[in-house]
């Protein structure tokens, strides 16, 4: 056979012959396309071949007694677009139903293979296991610092010294506590700017003032330092613009991180030079209020009351930090103390807004606690309809539906149900579907705080990591280490706003549960409703 006098009319095996036989009489284009139709042809065939897609090829699901199962999704991009867009939570429960896969699934991000349990026994296995106490990085989050704070950095000798500075000393209860006094300040400024909007607008919208309030909650227990929106005008203006920012290139859906090679021709969201242009801002920002801390002498005894910079600067020995790590520990503070209690507050107050009756009961509790005193934590704590009311908000909407940031096996998982996850898979648990299942929750629909108190025939569950059935703050090591001041500083909100205020519909704006996914998941259409004051002061 004379190979150069093969035309482009020839049998398309023919384009595949030169680069066996090393002919150089043929086009450079039709080996290119030869090697690029042997790859779609081997990636078709591999993907045909494995349930979970081409990240499971070989038989990688197949590691335990019980296979995995899971959707093949498309070649090359496996399950990406369930992902990509929309409702993950929601499109992951469904696809789980379809691939009879609740209790695990595998799927693959492109090259990724993930698998997520949708099932609390499974979930708690995978969460607790001393094998998935790594996550995989985002590529935002390696640039935006994190990998040396708490939520990214590996599992390792670093990360625990973190979780032990946290529980000992950012977030010990005494700390917690001695803050108070903080949050009540902010406090006094909401409830009065809510006033103030009522009469000037005949509504509200709470999420700004929702917004304002956790922001100067965690830079005052973080940073020692409040904002007044006429006077720090511009400084606040950076710090809640690089918050944005940063919450944006964090909660990015960024293929690059499942398709690596994709980044060259395809980044729509700019996040590598988005990145680099608020590391030195964050930098700037963080560095001079730790220069202000220092050149403030610093007392040889802590007290409880100093923010988490002073704790920081007094660690001595093997638990001190140098100044960049304390930059993204504290970076990392301020992003996951804002958002998550302001969303998770417009959850409570929508659906107290939508279920009168329940906003009447829990005002009879709380009048009946505190008449017309000023409300406490040490109140809250022991409230039982009002922990409900939270805790069944955490359930129909828990802020991170999906965890928020997934897990990454170091070693083969066995677990109880026959099934194997090898090492180096990302791992999610479905909060959202695990709280929305009818086997673990009557009317998983219906918005019923009763369920959880213990006097009306409910159950007073732990939601701090014990049950796996309601887990919005995760389970295990890696285990939200804020979700006391998060549970806490929600708790004293929702009781001041109902104790202060009625809250009803705002006709012009009904309220729309409709959610928006990001870094959190948050109502999508901001609420917005008509307060009545209750006459109890400030
Ligand atoms: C309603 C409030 C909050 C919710 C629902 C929430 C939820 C979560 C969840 C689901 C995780 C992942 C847990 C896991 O992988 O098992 C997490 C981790 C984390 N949260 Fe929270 N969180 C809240 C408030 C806070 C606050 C106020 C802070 C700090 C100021 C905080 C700091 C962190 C950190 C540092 C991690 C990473 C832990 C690690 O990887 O070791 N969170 N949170």
């Amino acid at each position: 056979m004379d190979l150069g006098m093969v035309t482009k009319d020839s049998s398309w095996w023919v384009f595949t012959l030169p680069a066996f036989l090393g002919s150089k009489n043929l086009l450079d284009e039709y080996v290119l396309l030869a090697i690029a139709l042997a790859s779609v042809f081997l990636a078709v065939l591999t993907w045909a071949f494995s349930p979970g897609g081409t990240a499971w090829k070989n038989g990688r699901n197949r590691h335990g007694a019980v296979q995995i199962p899971g959707p093949r999704g498309f070649p090359v991009v496996g399950s990406l677009f369930n992902l990509s867009r929309g409702l993950a939570h929601r499109s992951l429960a469904a696809l789980a139903v379809a691939c009879k896969a609740k209790q695990l699934m595998a799927f693959s991000l492109g090259g990724t293979p993930v698998v997520v349990a949708s099932d609390p026994l499974i979930a708690k296995e995978i969460l607790t296991s001393p094998h998935f106490a790594d996550r995989p990085i985002k590529q935002s989050a390696k640039s935006l610092m994190f990998t040396r704070a708490i939520g990214f950095a590996p599992n390792g000798t670093y990360w625990r010294l973190l979780r032990r500075i946290a529980a000992s000393h950012l977030f010990a209860p005494r700390r917690i506590a001695a803050h108070e006094t903080g949050r009540q300040m902010d406090l006094a400024t909401m409830l009065s700017n809510i006033e103030y909007e009522q009469t000037l607008d005949g509504r509200v919208s709470l999420r700004k003032h929702l917004q304002a309030a956790a922001l100067n909650n965690i830079m005052g227990s973080v940073f020692g330092k409040r904002y007044d929106p006429t006077e720090d005008g511009e400084e606040l203006k950076e710090l809640e613009d690089m918050i944005r920012e940063g919450f944006e290139l964090l909660g990015a859906f960024n293929f690059s991180d499942y398709l690596p090679w994709i980044s060259y021709f395809y980044d729509p969201f700019r996040i590598v030079s988005r990145c680099e242009e608020l590391v030195p801002r964050v930098r700037k920002l963080v560095k001079g209020i730790i220069e202000e801390h220092k050149v403030k002498n610093q007392s040889e005894n802590l007290s409880y009351n100093d923010d988490f910079v002073d704790v920081l600067l007094n660690l001595e020995g093997e638990e001190k930090l140098n100044e960049d790590d304390m930059i993204a520990v504290l970076w990392e503070m301020i992003f996951r103390g804002t958002d998550t209690t302001a969303l998770l507050t417009e959850w409570v107050m929508a659906e107290l807004v939508l279920h009168p009756e329940v906003q009447r009961k829990l005002q009879d509790e709380l009048d009946g606690a505190v008449g017309d005193r000023n409300i406490t934590d040490a109140d809250t704590a022991k409230l039982p309809f009002l922990q409900a009311v939270i805790k069944e908000t955490l359930r129909l909407h828990p802020p991170g539906p999906l965890l928020s940031w997934a897990r990454l096996s170091t070693a083969d998982v066995h677990l109880s149900n026959g099934m194997v996850v090898p090492a180096n898979t990302t791992a999610m648990v479905n909060m959202w579907s695990i709280t929305h299942d009818s086997e673990f929750w009557k009317d998983p629909l219906e918005f019923r705080p009763e369920r959880f108190v213990a006097s009306q025939g409910g159950t007073d569950l732990d939601v701090r990591g014990g049950d796996l059935r309601l887990a919005p703050f995760g389970a295990g090591r890696r285990v939200c280490p804020g979700k006391n001041l998060g549970l806490v500083t929600v708790a004293l909100w929702v009781a001041k706003l109902v104790l202060h205020f009625n809250w009803a519909e705002d006709k012009a704006n009904l309220v729309d549960l409709s959610e928006v996914l990001k870094l959190s998941c948050e109502m999508k259409y901001p609420l917005s409703a008509v307060t009545k004051s209750r006459k109890v002061p400030f």
